[in-house]
């Protein structure tokens, strides 16, 4: 009950966000099984007046069901290429959740072959509807589809390195749930910064930059398993599934708080502050995942990694070269090479 509560709470939220901030988004795969819940909270989102649901078929259904809910945004399906331009004109906010999904014994890679397509070919689209949307990649690999999306809009003339954003907000989530359980605090009051990419080792939790620190109730073991149990989660998702996909429920959970977050930042918020995978500088390759600042036009500061522990510096040594190697196989294929 309490729940239901907060939901309508936050529906009725809107009331108090001025029109001039009213915001379009869409949401490309979204007949899938992140694009549907994650439809759902897009359309409670109090930042959100239009919600184009675009997937290549299904969406009439899912846009049906959704713009009944009693909320500010209207809905509109787009089913097929041919719909595609429509769903993007105007969007301040584009959601990509579109492509395949692993299956247990499968790594994120070896989605690349499948989804890297679909992501050039969308993002493609982007570049010349809404060129000025900000972009939330969600499909995987992230490491690798980030650098193709990026690419993808200098080869049309129109990339802006703050507008492109790989969603990570899943591996924050998960790394806040369980150190909250570990260490017996607070969830809702836990913070925990995730740095690197998106797979595997690259996704590095910064225990040591925790919020409240729990320093004297995790021994080195402990902090070792929750940096694995963190690196795992999707896989942990993936196995339970057992054939049925990955997570989709969680990662709308999270990619709904990172669209807010980057709408709230377009409406001039201050401290609007994530961890997401953009170009950056602050490591020797050039895109990585650490805190950055949102803004009127997106990514406005990116913040450097803070002082790290011998386990953690070891983990970002570790990581790097997977890292270069999956943006490096992302760009070479946009490039056509
Ligand atoms: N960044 C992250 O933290 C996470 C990323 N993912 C990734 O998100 C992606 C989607 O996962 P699910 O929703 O579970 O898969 P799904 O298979 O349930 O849904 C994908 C949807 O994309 C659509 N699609 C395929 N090609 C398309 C195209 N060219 N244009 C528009 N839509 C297209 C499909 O029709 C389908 O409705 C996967 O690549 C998955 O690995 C999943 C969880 C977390
Ligand atoms: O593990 C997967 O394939 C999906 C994903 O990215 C996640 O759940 O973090």
């Amino acid at each position: 009950m309490q729940a239901i509560k907060e939901v309508v709470k936050h529906a009725r939220a809107f009331s108090s966000v001025p029109a001039h901030f009213d915001r379009k988004v869409a949401v490309l795969g979204a007949a899938g099984g992140i694009g549907q819940p994650l439809s759902l909270l897009m359309k409670l989102s109090p930042y959100v007046s239009e919600l184009a649901l675009y997937d290549i078929a299904g969406t009439p259904g899912v846009a049906a069901d959704v713009s009944h809910i009693n909320s500010k945004a209207t809905v509109k399906g787009y089913a097929g290429e041919d719909q595609l331009g429509e769903a993007l004109k105007g969007a301040d906010v584009v959601i990509i959740p579109a492509g395949v999904p692993r299956k247990p014994g499968m790594t994120r890679d070896d989605l690349f072959k499948i989804n890297a397509g679909i992501v050039r070919a969308l993002v493609e689209a982007c570049g010349k509807h809404c060129p000025k949307a900000l972009l939330n990649i969600i499909s995987n690999p992230v490491n690798s589809t980030v650098p193709i999306a990026a690419e993808t809009l200098k080869r049309l003339g129109v990339y802006d390195e703050k507008r492109v954003l790989g969603v990570t907000t899943l591996d924050v989530v998960r790394a806040k749930t369980f150190y909250a359980e570990k260490a017996g605090l607070d969830v809702s009051k836990v913070d925990v910064p995730v740095v690197g990419g998106h797979a595997g080792v690259t996704i590095l939790p910064l225990f040591s930059q925790a919020v409240p620190n729990a320093a004297n109730k995790l021994s080195e073991a402990d902090i070792d398993a929750l940096t694995k149990r963190t690196q795992d989660g999707g896989t942990e998702v993936v196995q339970a599934k057992a054939g049925k996909g990955s997570a989709t429920l969680s990662m709308a959970y999270a990619g709904a708080l990172f669209a807010d977050a980057c709408l709230r930042g377009l409406n001039g918020d201050p401290d609007v502050v994530e961890c997401t995978y953009v170009a950056s500088t602050i490591t020797e390759v050039p895109f990585f995942s650490s805190k950055v600042k949102l803004g009127k036009n997106g990514v406005e500061q990116i913040y450097g990694l803070g002082s790290l522990n011998d386990y953690e510096a070891a983990g970002l040594k570790a990581m790097l070269p997977e890292l270069r190697s999956s943006i490096e196989k992302g760009i070479a294929f946009a490039k056509g090479e």
